[in-house]
Parts: structure tokens; C-alpha cells; sequence
């Protein structure tokens, strides 16, 4: 088969290795050791068979050229994906390692295949050019603290790649060399290829450092935005998200609801049972009003300490009320229990939505504030404001 050739085999294995690392990554997206490790694995992966498949043509010059070539644009994926995650603390979008890989393939696919030895060093060259770039780019956003050193380094790294990849691009233009599939590069463009590399090798412990420094960070962002017993958002970060999410429903010109909830006669479940008692009936309840409200966006908190807050952006008061209902009879139909001892639960909410005369979340917090204590007043066990 005459398509069946070594460089045609290179390529698919490259493409395929890719391909299998793009599932593994997306498999195992939300553990970024196992996704640094499996970029990792690829990159060596790739690298191996694309020794093994060149070297047995022994064109040294030409490998030494593929090879750092491909080395470079794998470590440029690896800091595109994971620089990206890294530095700005929010999870990878898929499209940020999906960007680059038709660029790599496509690269993969001429400095592998394509006769003229030129066009492959200048089309890889402008391919990691594109890549840093985007990389360059992508370090506009503000990184967190920590992460203030990693941006200038990273810069710099990105300069000087930008400008040895510039320069080969302009080293092979003047000196082309049109000649066969494996036929060696001119030197300098090989040597700033192996420079290039180098440059990228660099950067792994680096990218590993700043791995661990992100996974500290969250850890510690997520300690301090939730509430240790209900695991829901504490007051400070609940206003905080609720402030930026209902300017977002301003915006897009869509509803929203805030409930305050506030559990009745709790005073009596401490006093009767014991402040322990009193505790697992609130970590019971945060989970019951996860489970009632899932299945649309919601931003849930604890405000004080028998008191909770929901925000459903682009529900009405009457749709989000759906849920609180449903969350009364669920109390109802499964009272929580402690020692043995069955506990009753209600609760009173007081709901706002948001409309023309309540457009800031200050105001609708005080109107839902107003109608809990309406509900209050009118016996508990009840909602206000639907
Ligand atoms: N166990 C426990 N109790 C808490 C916590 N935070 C606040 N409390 C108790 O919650 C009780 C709130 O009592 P009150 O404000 O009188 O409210 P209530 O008894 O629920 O009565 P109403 O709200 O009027 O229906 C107080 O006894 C607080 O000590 C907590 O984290 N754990």
C-alpha cells in the first residue's frame, strides 16, 4: 500500500496519541495532576514513537529539527492548558486545549509529511509563534498573588520564543532549501529549534510549582467562602456572588427570586436536645435544601445561624417558590431524627423578586427580609411574597 509509508505512520501515531490524551484528559478533567501527567505522558509518548519511526531512516539532522520541534509545540500546549488553569483559578474550558490541537496536528501532519523542507520549519515555527501568542495573551487576566512572579517568567519565556521562532521563520526564507522529505534543515534553524526546546523544558518546574501553589490557593478560597458545618457559602461570600449575579440578570434583562429562610422555633431544638443536636439539624437541612433546589442555577448560603439564603437567577418568585414548597413537605414526610428521637422541622421564608422598583440586591435583600418577617408574624411555617 503505497500511502502506508513511515512518515504517514509518524503522523497518525502523533495524531493518535494526541487524540487518546485529549480523551484521557477530558475523562479525568477535574484532577490536574493526572491532567499535567497525561499531557506529560503524551508528549513522551509522541516523542518515542517519533524517534522510533525516524531514527530508522537515520536522518540524524532532520530528527534532531522534528523532534525539538515537536518537543517545543507539546510544551507549548502543556502551558497553554495548564498555564491557563493555573494561573487564572477557574476551570479549564475544554476549548483551551481544543484550540491548539488542529494547530498541532496540522503540524504534526507538514513537518512530518510535506516534501519541502522549508515550508515545514516555517509552518511550525509560525504554528508556536500562534501558540505563545495565544499564551501571551491569555496572561492579560489578573492572576491571583501567588501567581505574580510565574506571569512576568512566563512572559519573558514567551518573548523570547515568539522571537526565535520569528527569527527562524526568517532564517529559513532567505536560505530555502527545497530538497527531499528528510533532508537536513540549515544548522541555525536546527540549533534554534534545540534552543527553542530548551527554552520549554524550562518551564515544567515552574508549571509543576505553580500546580501545587493553585491547589493550596483553592483550598484555601474554598475554606474561607464556605461555612464549615453546611458546607454552603458564608454571609460574606454569598452577598458577594448574589451582588454579581443579579447585575448579570440586569443585564441580560432576566428575573431573579432571593428567599431568606429562617428555621422556626430553633431555640427550642437547642434548649430540648442540646446545641449538638441543634447543629445536625442545620448540616441536615443545608443538605435537604441542596437536594430541593438542585436542578436549576442556584446560589445557596448560611446568613446567620439559623438563617439561609437562596438566589435563583432567572426564576420568578412564584417558580422559585416551587421549590421551597417542595422542600416544607419534604421536612414533613421525612422528620430528621436524633437518637432515635424524631425532631420537627418547619421553616418561614420571605421571597423577593427582582423588578423595576427593586433592581439592586441590596433592596431586594431588604424586601425579602421584610417578607420573612411577615411570615414570622403570621404564624411560621409559612412563605411570604410569592
Ligand atoms: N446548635 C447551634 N445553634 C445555633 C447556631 N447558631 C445559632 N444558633 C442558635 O439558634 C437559636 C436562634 O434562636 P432565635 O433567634 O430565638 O430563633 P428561633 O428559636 O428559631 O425562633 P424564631 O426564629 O422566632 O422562630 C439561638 O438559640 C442560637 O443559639 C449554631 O451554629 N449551632
Amino acid at each position: 500500500m503505497d500511502w502506508l509509508d513511515i512518515p504517514t505512520l509518524a503522523f497518525v501515531a502523533q495524531f493518535a496519541s494526541i487524540v487518546s490524551l485529549a480523551v484521557f484528559v477530558y475523562l479525568w478533567r477535574n484532577n490536574p495532576q493526572v491532567r499535567a501527567f497525561a499531557w506529560l505522558a503524551a508528549c513522551s509518548l509522541s516523542m518515542c514513537l517519533g524517534i522510533f519511526l525516524i531514527l530508522g531512516l537515520r536522518f540524524l539532522p532532520v530528527t534532531f529539527c522534528i523532534l525539538s520541534g515537536n518537543i517545543c509545540l507539546m510544551y507549548g500546549g502543556v502551558m497553554l492548558a495548564h498555564g491557563t488553569r493555573l494561573l487564572y483559578l477557574r476551570p479549564v474550558n475544554l476549548l483551551y486545549w481544543l484550540t491548539p490541537l488542529p494547530m498541532l496536528c496540522f503540524t504534526g501532519y507538514f513537518t512530518l509529511i510535506t516534501p519541502d523542507v522549508s515550508a515545514r520549519v516555517v509552518i511550525y515555527s509560525a504554528t508556536a509563534v500562534l501558540l505563545t501568542g495565544y499564551f501571551a495573551y491569555e496572561l492579560r487576566r489578573p492572576l491571583h498573588p501567588a501567581g505574580s512572579n510565574a506571569r512576568i517568567v512566563l512572559l519573558t519565556v514567551a518573548s523570547i520564543d515568539i522571537a526565535i521562532n520569528l527569527l527562524r521563520v526568517w532564517l529559513t526564507l532567505v536560505h530555502p532549501q527545497h530538497q527531499g522529505l528528510l533532508t537536513s534543515v540549515g544548522s541555525n534553524a536546527t540549533a534554534l529549534a534545540f534552543l527553542n526546546a530548551l527554552l520549554y523544558l524550562s518551564l515544567l518546574p515552574l508549571g509543576f510549582m505553580m500546580l501545587n501553589d493553585e491547589r493550596l490557593q483553592l483550598h484555601l478560597q474554598h475554606q474561607a467562602d464556605h461555612d464549615d458545618l453546611t458546607q454552603l457559602l458564608s454571609r460574606r461570600a454569598f452577598m458577594e456572588q448574589a451582588e454579581q449575579t443579579i447585575s448579570h440578570a440586569l443585564q441580560r434583562k432576566h428575573s431573579a427570586t432571593l428567599a431568606i429562610i429562617d428555621l422556626d422555633w430553633f431555640k427550642q431544638i437547642n434548649d430540648g436536645y442540646g446545641h449538638l443536636a441543634g447543629d445536625y439539624v442545620l448540616a441536615l437541612f443545608a443538605r435537604t435544601l441542596l437536594r430541593e433546589t438542585r436542578g436549576s442555577p442556584v446560589l445557596l448560603g448560611r446568613i446567620g445561624g439559623e438563617e439561609f439564603a437562596v438566589l435563583w437567577p432567572g426564576l420568578t418568585a412564584k417558580e422559585a417558590s416551587i421549590h421551597l414548597y417542595r422542600l416544607q413537605n419534604s421536612l414533613k414526610s421525612s422528620p430528621m431524627e436524633w437518637d432515635g428521637i424524631p425532631i420537627s422541622l418547619t421553616f418561614s421564608s420571605g421571597l423577593a423578586e427582582l423588578n423595576d422598583n427593586q433592581q439592586k440586591f441590596d433592596t431586594l435583600y431588604r424586601h425579602a427580609d421584610a417578607q420573612l418577617y411577615l411570615a414570622k408574624e403570621n404564624g411560621r411555617d409559612c412563605l411570604s411574597g410569592v
